[in-house]
């Protein structure tokens, strides 16, 4: 999933979604695994409701340390906290003084924020029950930047009919298949021959390639198989699960119920509710982000279908697995041990009590005690035994045409999988397979592209960073009967160079009976379909796919077309002749759109033959939002 931006929507809250389009509020820099800072001051937050706290955004980070903190005690204001993520940076201070206030938003808008903006300093959002004690009036009334249902900011596109959303999801794609061919002919200087397709035709309409439009989703009401809810403050102070109302960047905190989310399914509008009820009876806090504090930080349900129920309507549900995130620190071990189990009694009594009763398959502790709520993969997982069960796993099940995929709670599974059926096996027709093939299933997740693709082809090698991920793919090779998989834990950067220089490919025409022998590593052709996290692919791997000169066939998917062309441009456009850049030294990258980026490190690009865009076509996994999928094909 491909997934997950940095797109202009909101994303979830796991490291996971990244890789996905999102389904929620939460601030899509939020769900990163890049490195987050904290700054926080531990000191007094009593009052901070009748304060006057307020919102700075890009925020001096390089004050972050001891001057910044100064100049606020100078100033008698409360740091409450502040976080950098992807270079933004975003604090909440508070006020006891109007006046103060006012002096201190003069200096500090005199400064030079981060990234060189000027920090802008603005009211922190006023949450409804402050709004006596500020004499505010009704903060919902005077907040305009608060949305009235947290589904206009989670499902943008839902008032649109579903034909318009395709045609404006449509129009995005051939946009960037525009912006294609205008980037990569930047590329072409010091006399480089110009390739043809980068003057198209009126009837290409300007686009590198030829487009194939949009493949609808088959299921367009509460299609996603995981949702991850926050959990945290309703604008009316209530303790809530859902998703959070706008950008933590612009001093959104808030949390609003996912009822009239219309990609969320029915079950974990359920479990939401059924989680938010049980947190409210706690001694323990929810998560308040704007301090770092409290407990209870998110809800993550996922569901799996019963086999053959494909195409309907509404899913068929077998199995849901729930995870709860939770921030441990300072609470007694055996109060939280408590707690769990009450947890689990209370979530497993209302699903088995619920008319018709609703499925619980395996229950999960995550404890995580970092800043942001995307936890490593390797958080610890605590499963809960569920009252009236036997055995307590930790995976579901979910199928893909006719096999059977077990999915662990951090391995990454597309969110929509009727359509990710569609998805997969357009990329396996346009990825012209054979008995002969050997394909590399590049960031395979559970292996689901490789695995639905393995009887066409001679052997799958997959690669995937997410050891879970490997080890189901494994598993899933097995129960699936399919012998011809390798699967690699690794960082694709670390390791494509080498598997694909492991095996050897013959030409066609010199490949005798047994040209598919994988004892003796030979193949008459290799493909390569990549599906990369959001970020889109290291530059180390399009290299290592560039200059491998047997590889004449490539199928990139991707949820973000931005970085697919990006990387395209870095696989397509013709060798320079200028003289190649030194690791890329003299970059100045700063504020640089990812196809100026791609434009630049072309000038580090081994000489070496270009891949030409043959087809694209654009595949709606993500109804009532701004993403799609996009596939396209690259050959030489
Ligand atoms: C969009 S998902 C695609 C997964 C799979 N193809 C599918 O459709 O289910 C991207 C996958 O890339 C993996 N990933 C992220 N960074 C990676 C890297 N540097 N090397 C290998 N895999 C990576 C993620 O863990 C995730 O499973």
């Amino acid at each position: 999933m491909a997934g997950e931006e940095e797109c202009v929507a909101l994303a979830l809250g796991n490291a996971a979604d990244l890789e996905e389009a999102p389904a929620s509020g939460n601030d899509p820099t939020a769900a990163g695994d890049e490195e987050e800072e904290e700054v926080r001051n531990d000191g007094d937050q009593e009052g901070r409701s009748k304060g006057l706290r307020k919102c700075v955004q890009n925020l001096p980070w390089y004050m972050g340390g001891d001057a910044f903190k100064r100049l606020l005690e100078e100033q008698d204001i409360k740091f409450a906290s502040a976080k950098k993520r992807k270079g933004k940076t975003v604090g909440f201070v508070e006020f006891d003084v109007a006046e103060h206030a006012e002096h201190a938003k003069v200096k500090l808008e005199a400064m030079t924020g981060s990234k060189g903006k000027k920090p802008k300093v603005s009211d922190a959002l006023p949450r409804s029950w402050e709004a006596d004690e500020t004499g505010n009036g009704d903060a919902k009334e005077e907040n305009a930047e608060l949305p009235r249902d947290v589904s206009e900011v989670v499902t943008p596109l839902a008032s649109q009919s579903y034909e318009e959303q395709l045609r404006e999801k449509r129009d995005g794609v051939a946009t960037v298949l525009r912006k294609f061919v205008r980037h990569t002919r930047k590329c072409c200087v010091h006399g480089t021959p110009v390739p043809e397709w980068l003057t198209p035709g009126k009837e290409k309409g300007g686009m590198a390639c030829d487009f194939e439009g949009i493949i609808s989703s088959p299921v367009v009401e509460g299609y996603r198989n995981k949702c991850e809810f926050s959990i945290g403050f309703s604008a009316d102070g209530e303790s809530v699960v859902g998703f959070q109302m706008g950008m933590f960047r612009k001093g959104i905190t808030t949390i609003g119920n996912p009822r009239n989310c219309r990609n969320v399914s029915d079950i974990a509008k359920f479990y939401a509710g059924a989680l938010g009820s049980f947190i409210r009876t706690s001694e323990f806090q929810v998560w308040n982000k704007e301090n770092n504090s409290g407990f209870w930080r998110m809800l993550t349900v996922r569901e799996g279908r019963h086999p053959r129920t494909c195409q309907e309507e509404v899913p068929m549900v077998a199995e849901v697995m729930l995870v709860v995130q939770v921030s441990p620190s300072g609470i007694a071990s055996d109060a939280k041990t408590k707690e769990y189990e009450r947890m689990a009694r209370e979530l497993s009594s209302a699903a088995f009590s619920a008319s018709p009763p609703v499925t619980l398959t395996a229950l999960l502790v995550q404890e995580h005690v970092g800043v942001s709520n995307a936890a490593p993969a390797d958080a610890p997982l605590i499963s809960l035994a569920i009252p009236g069960t036997e055995v307590s796993v930790q995976y579901i099940h979910d199928y893909i045409g006719d096999l059977q995929f077990r999915i662990s709670p951090t391995a990454f599974f597309q969110v929509n999988s009727f359509a990710a059926e569609k998805l997969y096996a357009l990329a396996g027709e346009w990825a012209g397979l054979g008995p002969n093939t050997l394909l590399f299933d590049i960031c395979c997740g559970t292996g689901t592209i490789g695995l639905t693709l393995a009887r066409k082809v001679g052997m799958v090698v997959g690669i995937e960073i997410n050891a879970d991920a490997v080890t189901d793919a494994l598993t899933n090779a097995k129960l699936n009967n399919i012998s011809n998989c390798r699967f690699v834990c690794a960082k694709a950067e670390d390791v494509v160079n080498k598997l694909l220089n492991e095996y050897e490919v013959l030409p066609e025409e010199s490949s005798e009976d047994n040209a598919m022998d994988t004892d003796k590593k030979r193949f008459s052709n290799v493909v390569v379909i990549v599906d990369p996290p959001r970020s889109g692919l290291h530059p180390t791997v399009t290299k290592a796919l560039r200059v491998h000169s047997r590889l004449k066939r490539l199928v990139y998917v991707s949820c973000n077309p931005d970085t697919l062309i990006a990387n395209s441009i870095e696989l397509c456009a013709p060798s320079s002749t200028a003289d190649k850049q030194k690791n890329g030294r003299g970059m100045n990258i700063k504020g640089m759109s990812s196809m100026g980026y791609a434009r630049q490190r072309m000038k580090n690009m081994p000489n070496s033959e270009p891949f030409k865009p043959v087809k694209a076509v654009a595949v709606d996994l993500f109804p009532h939002t701004h993403h799609c999928e996009m596939v396209m094909l690259l050959q030489r």
